[in-house]
């Protein structure tokens, strides 16, 4: 099987936990769109006011025009008094410049308004997504979901926001579905001079037949519309993975990151060429565009040749009862213009109908989204503001597995952290390490056992609480394009003296001395093409130094000298107690030479905390696993 097939093939199994193309019912459809409604009445409720006297002005601005013009014809055709047909020309343009006026206003109001919604559309997920449980986020069937919302918003504009352009159409709809029926009712009235050859279209079965007809045609053309928008709706499931694919591969070489890896090993002639090639899913022979030329056309060129139909019967009919004596030619203007306008409103709000209901396919999906809920127990306890940082952590026969893995990541930890000491945790890859600090910081609950903080367990508290008493570096932590000093203190503004210090205590005096904007200086040149780039090495002393101006009482470092050269090394280590003051510390390294200073160590592997103690007791036991690691690191290091 060609590579690009097995690819796809995964992402189809992943589609197990996908809503979209669930079947909708109208009730269903209709319960969801005013789910929608309500979440934006709620977050901009100008919208509907501007939407609403807009699309009112916009539906009805038309008939008066069409009732004006009929009388200035009729008076032409008629009388002919230069009074009151200056009078009607006079009303019909001032009349029409007004509403040009007032039509181009409210059109700006309205698209001010749409532009709003469509920043807070962004924000509704990112808030969600900000909301939810750390494990939820790393869980590819959420990814999944969240990026096939994304996606579809950007292929075809389905999904929430879309209710609100539905609004607009359907009071539009409505408007001119009442203008048209106010100056059309009339004509049906209006009877055919008797004697007239013409005469049996006065009867009411004829007027109903005509009705019916052109009712008939004013719903084939929305169905007909609607069928061919669902090829396109259809579309969308692999729309998504042609979007993905043509994203990954497309992008790689934007990605500033990839650049040597893109120029070393030759990879977009390697790989993304052949791939691209690969992939056809938007191309000339795709299904997509072998229904626009086939069935998808077919049937969107019958709804427009519907429209032309329904203009010629109403035609007819109105010039029929004219030709027969029935009104005067100025009503032959109104009611053709007055009945197309009816019909094309009533096509109008089946069609929005119709994109209602292949909108809602997607809504099941943003609401399923959104209705993720947060299964992370949140307590309400506050942690005690403890000056003396007597905080007491205890981990009590932990086990822990990681969603939707059989695997145990950690199994049966018990630990005490000892107040204001250091805890060094040493371990292979893969040996719990991390996971062991997740589960500490909260961003996970044990799946077995108990973790206590000053004797009660951690979920009792609220989350905030609880997470602001630990600073964390973790290994893969990031920096933000900012300032210096936002990116060290964590906020926008900050003690200035404070993050000097929390600068120098981490080992970045020198290196900030050489900065001329000193704090202010941006970091990276996403945001400033002055910012300056940092090293790995820089980037963590940064991280150490936003831990340290955290000032909690629990500092977590992952691997935290790792990127760091000998000398800022031994600086760190030199001032460690300085730094870490009597803060109680949890501190991972590989390298087991930086842990001697450390007050106990815990000995992980394959999950399990093997052994504890001081680097000298551990050392002494020559068939423990601490013993096997020093060794084998002491023997690289000596060769
Ligand atoms: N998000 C995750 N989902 C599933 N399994 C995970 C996840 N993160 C880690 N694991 C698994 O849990 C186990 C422990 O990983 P962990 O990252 O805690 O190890 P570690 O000791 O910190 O390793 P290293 O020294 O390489 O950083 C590993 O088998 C890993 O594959």
């Amino acid at each position: 099987m060609p590579n690009f097939l097995i690819y796809k093939a995964n992402i189809i199994r992943r589609e197990e936990f996908n809503v979209t193309g669930k079947k909708t019912t109208i009730q269903s459809t209709w319960k969801m769109n005013i789910r929608a409604w309500k979440i934006w009445w709620k977050l901009c409720p100008r919208f509907f006011f501007s939407a609403g006297i807009s699309s009112m002005v916009k539906a009805l601005t038309p008939y008066v025009t069409i009732f004006l013009s009929a009388q200035i014809i009729n008076e032409l055709s008629g009388n002919q008094d230069v009074a009151v047909l200056a009078k009607w020309v006079i009303l019909t343009l001032t009349y029409t410049s007004l509403c040009a006026l007032l039509n181009s206003i409210l059109k700006h109001w309205l698209n001010y308004e749409k532009s709003s919604a469509q920043s807070i559309d962004r924000q509704v997920y990112m808030k969600k997504m900000l909301d939810l449980d750390y494990e939820d986020i790393e869980r590819q069937p959420i990814f999944d979901l969240y990026s096939q919302i994304i996606q579809t918003k950007y292929w075809s504009g389905w999904g929430i926001y879309k209710t609100l352009l539905f609004f607009e159409e359907l009071v539009t709809a409505f408007f001119q579905i009442l203008g048209g029926i106010s100056l059309s009712v009339s004509l049906f009235a209006a009877k055919v001079p008797k004697g007239s050859e013409l005469e049996p279209i006065n009867h009411p079965l004829f007027a109903v037949g005509i009705l019916m007809l052109l009712l008939l045609i004013a719903v084939l053309s929305p169905i007909c519309k609607t069928m061919g928008d669902k090829y396109m709706t259809n579309y969308a499931k692999e729309a998504r993975l042609g979007n993905r694919f043509f994203y990954f591969f497309g992008f790689m070489s934007h990605d500033k990151k990839r650049a040597a890896d893109l120029r070393m090993y030759q990879q977009q002639e390697n790989i993304c060429h052949p791939r691209m090639a690969e992939c056809t899913m938007f191309s000339a022979h795709s299904d997509i565009a072998k229904s626009a030329m086939g069935p998808m056309g077919l049937l969107h060129a019958l709804s427009q040749g519907m429209s032309v139909i329904l203009t010629g019967v109403v035609y007819l009919y109105v010039c029929l009862k004219a030709w027969a004596g029935a009104f005067g030619v100025g009503s032959v203007t109104q009611y053709i213009g007055a009945i197309t306008q009816l019909f094309g409103g009533v096509s109008a709000f089946l069609t929005t109908v119709g994109a209602m209901q292949s909108n809602g396919e997607f809504l099941v999906s943003c609401f399923h989204f959104l209705d993720i809920p947060n299964r992370m127990y949140q307590g309400s306890l506050t942690t005690e503001k403890r000056s003396d940082r007597q905080y007491e952590v205890e981990f009590r026969d932990v086990s822990f597995r990681y969603p939707d893995t059989e695997q145990w990541a950690l199994r049966h930890i018990n630990l005490k952290f000892q107040i204001g000491k250091r805890l060094a945790v040493v371990g292979m890859n893969g040996s719990g390490k991390t996971t062991f600090i997740k589960l500490l910081c909260r961003l996970y609950d044990p799946t077995e056992g108990q973790i206590f903080l000053n004797e009660i367990d951690i979920r009792k508290y609220k989350y905030d609480d609880y997470i602001n008493i630990f600073s964390v570096v973790f290994q893969d932590f990031q920096l933000l394009s900012l300032p210096l000093g936002e990116n060290v203190a964590g906020a926008a503004r900050y003690d200035s003296e404070l993050a000097k210090s929390c600068l120098k205590n981490a080992g970045f005096e020198t290196r900030f001395q050489s900065m001329p904007k000193g704090l202010d200086t941006y970091l990276y040149k996403d945001l400033d093409e002055n910012g300056i780039q940092i090293s790995g090495g820089e980037a963590q002393k940064i991280a150490i130094a936003r831990a340290l101006y955290k000032d909690a009482p629990f500092i977590i470092l992952d691997e935290p000298t790792a990127a760091l050269d000998p000398v800022a090394e031994a600086e760190i280590y030199s001032k460690f107690n300085d730094i870490v003051t009597d803060k109680t510390t949890v501190y991972i390294s590989h390298r087991l030479s930086s842990c001697k200073f450390c007050d106990e160590i815990a000995v992980f592997h394959e999950g399990n905390v093997v052994q504890k103690g001081t680097h000298e007791e551990l050392i002494s036991d020559k068939t423990g696993k601490y013993y096997e690691l020093w060794n084998a690191q002491a023997q690289y290091y000596n060769e």
